[in-house]
């Protein structure tokens, strides 16, 4: 008997599934098994990019997670509300879930993989994490032998494309911004990607599965891209860096659960790093650890598609566990986490940072700044004196590896400085 699909959402990523799934020549003979029984919407006037059955298109999302005869339910309306009641709707009912819903799962993972585990279903979330790329699995599955000490990713597709744009054409912010909405990679509300906020759900999915632990979003720290300036581009270029948005966790403390320092941030990264070359639409993910050393998983981030890829492949796992079930679950396919994570405060990070000065043209500014650096601790790697804007002088300066506490006191004390105009960009640097 074939394995029926409630699919709930036939926008850009539902879309690609269905012709994923309706176009199955050369792929997985066990995808010949599905069959979608039906497609839940908002509008039935909308036209769609599939065929569908007579009665297969829906918008009465409710009586798909509770149709008896549908097997997995593959929720792709994203969103908070309603896919997390839908969700657990369907888990109640003992059916499988597939989502790509970051949101929900960053911030309801725990009650929904509570609710899975009690039920006995499984909940996979490929798509949820670097769009097309296998990276959730590996995770759960491959690396898991491994004792991972830093997960570090370009993991939004829509401002590493902005980004990249900015830096490669010089092209303006809001322009760049339009066409990523228009080719699908941007969230409903794209300030959910500018402003770093699908990094961070993004990074604490993926932390808390290399880490074994649950990870409380409120705790992961956040910034966008907004602040990021063509200037800051250019200097960053020709200091031997390039500016990308990235998500890093890393295990501070070896105990169980580990303490973590977990952050979502434009980071300049040297141009040598794995890293740096990341473009586009493009994410990658280093995976670190003990014994494999460094694995980089990278691949289209988002897009139809690509993370129709996903979502089937983990379609296809659960036609697979359908089809050999067994009373007990795989925990290679289920999420046991149960315990929270220590976050480390932002003052405890250690790094560099890049920082931007406009100040008064006086002499002996750059000892000033140097003088209030030096009575924190802060040592200076670079300190030029790039330019002028109008009367103004421009003082770009790099450190070495400091406490944050300690450069936020010297720049306090700095900025207090009567010889500084202002200080317009202040960025980590790997
Ligand atoms: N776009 C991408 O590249 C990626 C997206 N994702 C995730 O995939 C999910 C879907 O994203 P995407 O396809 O881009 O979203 P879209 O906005 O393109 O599509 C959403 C779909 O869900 C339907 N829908 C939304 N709310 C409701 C509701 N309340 N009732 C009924 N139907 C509803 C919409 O119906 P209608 O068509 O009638 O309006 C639409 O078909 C999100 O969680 C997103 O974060 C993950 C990786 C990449
Ligand atoms: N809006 C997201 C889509 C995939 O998760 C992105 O831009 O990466
Ligand atoms: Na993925």
């Amino acid at each position: 008997m074939g394995v029926k699909l409630g699919i709930l959402g036939l926008g850009t990523v539902g879309t690609g599934t269905v012709q994923l799934l309706q176009d199955l020549d050369g792929r997985h003979r066990l995808l010949r098994e599905i069959e979608i029984h039906r497609v839940g919407v908002r509008s039935l006037e909308l036209s769609r990019g599939v065929e569908l059955a007579k009665n297969v298109l829906i918008t009465d999302l409710d009586a798909i997670v509770n149709d008896p005869a549908i097997d997995i339910v593959v929720e792709l309306i994203g969103g908070l509300e309603p896919a997390r009641s839908l969700i657990l709707k369907a888990i109640e009912n003992g059916k499988h879930v597939v989502t790509a819903n970051k949101a929900a799962i960053a911030r309801f993972g725990d009650e929904i993989f509570t609710a899975a585990n009690q039920a006995g279903v499984y909940v996979m979330l490929e798509a949820a994490v670097g769009g097309g790329i296998p990276v959730i699995q590996p995770l759960k599955q491959s690396l898991s032998v491994n004792r991972i000490h830093t997960v570090t990713g370009i993991v939004n597709g829509t401002t590493n494309y902005i980004l990249t744009r900015m830096q490669t054409e010089g092209s303006n912010f809001n322009d760049v911004l339009a066409d990523a909405q228009k080719l699908g990679y941007a969230e409903a509300d794209p300030t959910a990607d500018v402003d770093g906020l699908d990094a961070a759900d993004k990074i604490a999915i993926l932390a808390s599965l290399a880490f074994g632990c649950r990870i409380n979003l409120q705790d992961v720290y956040c910034e966008g891209i907004r602040q990021v300036s063509k200037t800051d581009i250019v200097y960053a270029d020709k200091l031997g860096f390039v500016i990308k948005l990235l998500a890093i966790a890393k295990r501070i403390t070896p105990s169980t659960p580990p303490s973590l320092s977990i952050r979502v941030h434009p980071t300049l990264l040297p141009k040598e790093h794995p890293l740096a070359s990341i473009n586009g639409v493009y994410n990658a993910i280093l995976v670190e650890g003990e014994p494999l050393k460094q694995v980089m998983f990278f691949g289209p981030g988002a897009g139809a598609g690509a993370t129709a890829s996903a979502v089937c492949s983990d379609i296809l796992n659960l036609v697979a566990a359908l089809k050999t079930s067994t009373a007990t679950p795989n925990p290679l396919l289920s999420c046991a986490h149960q315990d929270y994570c220590q976050i480390v405060p932002m003052a405890e990070l250690i790094t560099r940072f890049y920082v931007r000065f406009l100040t008064k043209d006086h002499p002996g500014v750059i000892g000033k700044l140097g003088t209030c650096f030096g009575k924190y601790g802060v040592s200076l790697e670079s300190i030029v004196q790039t330019g002028f804007e109008g009367e103004l002088a421009e003082i770009v300066v790099v450190t070495h590896d400091v406490p944050e506490g300690n450069f936020r006191q010297a720049l306090a004390e700095i900025q207090a400085l009567e010889a500084i105009e202002s200080i317009p960009s202040l960025l980590r640097v790997l």
